[in-house]
């Protein structure tokens, strides 16, 4: 049994970001940028006003004086002339400030006869001016490859004017669920059968990690149909299976992918739940063995596949993000695996479950991280700081 960082390190080494490909805005959320966004254009454009006012000369707008306007400019519609002595042109937020004028009468601190304007209060030099290139200028890189974008990306990348954006194609995985006891949700339910859930909780996870889950069909505990599953999933970016990754006379995934050209890498790590995980490549494509246990599923997903799909999509090669957080309850020494221990949290106290068993989803659905416990971590009193995975914030 290796252990589970290694385990990690091993199957990120072998692989590389997905090609690159065109999407429009409206599809770049949450897309990893394959190139640097660079600014197609200075923002703002030209020294542009920041408030509803008069475009003035600070020698001249002192409180008292009367001004006269001699024009106007409304957003989008620059005054062509340029403000001489004792004259004002009327501004508009995003105003862009005419030629002579250096700082800018707030509407509010004057009062308007016709063309008279009487300053209220004097005014500060190059008050309420945004200069031009105050956000950014041409040629900046904004927003650098390898990055997954947010909302405040996608407006960026808006206002530096680009209609597109280069990102890595989002990884596409193969889902392969196996057994003869599984049936589809909403399926009748064979004779000491269950229902699948693997399948259906991986595809979620691959969406909320930026992939495109495709699932294929249930394949039964039988070398020939796993082995045509897994053909019909060469052209995905890895293909996952869950189940038969065990030591049972029926647990088939490494017998029924051997001949079909399966070169195994590792199986089975010092990790609970997640013992058997396999892992290797079928041809070019990566094969990602998860246990058939539900929790043991997840949570190996979390710690391998999601890190996979972050490295397919262009970003680092990383463990998941922990925090670290206060222990409900005392924590038993651990032994030689790798423990994640299903908790919820309130405030910054993670209380494990009382039970563990890695068949239970409704407490993992419930738990809000995974206590991590190393291998032979000592026991711990209540309160004692541990590390954490937030399961919410990954989507998980
Ligand atoms: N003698 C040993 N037995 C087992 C060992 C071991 O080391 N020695 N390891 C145990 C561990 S740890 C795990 S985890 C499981 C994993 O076994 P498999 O990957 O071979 O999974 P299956 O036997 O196919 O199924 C296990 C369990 O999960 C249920 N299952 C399977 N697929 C699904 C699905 N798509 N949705 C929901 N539930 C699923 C299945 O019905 C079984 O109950 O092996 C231990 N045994
Ligand atoms: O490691 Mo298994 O994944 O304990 O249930």
């Amino acid at each position: 049994m290796i252990a589970l960082e290694e385990a990690r390190a091993r199957i990120l080494d072998g692989l590389s970001p997905t090609p690159a490909e065109t999407v429009g805005l409206s599809e770049a959320w949450g897309r990893v940028t394959a190139r640097a966004v660079v600014a197609r254009v200075t923002q703002p454009p030209a020294d542009v006003s920041a408030m509803d006012g008069y475009a003035v000369r600070t020698a001249d707008a002192v409180a008292g004086a009367v001004l006269r306007q001699v024009g106007a400019a409304p957003a989008g519609h620059p005054f062509a002339g340029s403000v001489g002595p004792g004259e004002t042109v009327r501004l508009f937020t995003g105003s862009f400030v005419p030629e002579g004028a250096d700082a800018i009468l707030l509407q509010e601190d004057a009062q308007a006869e016709g063309a008279r304007i009487t300053v209220g209060e004097s005014v500060v030099v190059a008050r309420w001016i945004r200069r031009r290139g105050l956000d950014f200028a041409a040629g900046d890189t904004l927003i650098p490859a390898g990055r997954r974008l947010t909302a405040r990306d996608v407006g960026l990348a808006a206002a530096c004017n680009h209609p597109w954006l280069t990102v890595r194609r989002r990884p596409r995985i193969g889902i392969l669920a196996t057994g003869d006891e599984i049936a589809l949700p909403g399926e009748p339910i064979p004779a000491g059968g269950i229902v699948s859930s693997n399948a259906h909780a991986l595809a979620a996870l691959v969406r909320a990690g930026g992939g495109e889950p495709v699932v294929l069909p249930i394949a039964a505990d039988d070398r020939a149909a796993i082995a045509e599953a897994a053909r019909a999933a060469r052209a995905c970016d890895m293909l996952v299976t869950t189940g038969g990754a065990s030591v049972g006379d029926h647990d088939l995934v490494q017998a029924a992918l051997g001949p079909e050209g399966f070169a195994l890498d590792f199986w089975q790590i010092a990790m609970r739940p997640g013992k058997p995980l396999i892992w290797g490549r079928l041809g070019t494509t990566p094969v990602l063995g998860l246990p058939g246990n539900p929790v043991s599923a997840l949570v190996c997903a979390v710690q391998f596949l999601l890190p996979a799909m972050a490295v397919m999509s262009g970003l680092p090669a990383g463990a998941p993000p922990t925090v670290r957080v206060r222990a409900g309850a005392a924590l038993a020494e651990n032994d030689k695996r790798f423990d994640h221990l299903r908790a919820t949290l309130e405030d910054d106290v993670a209380t494990p479950f009382a039970q563990q068993d890695s068949s239970m989803l409704a407490n993992l659905a419930r738990a809000d991280a995974l206590i991590l416990r190393a291998p032979f971590a000592p026991a711990v009193p209540a309160g004692s700081i541990v590390e954490a995975i937030l399961l919410r914030a990954l989507g998980a």
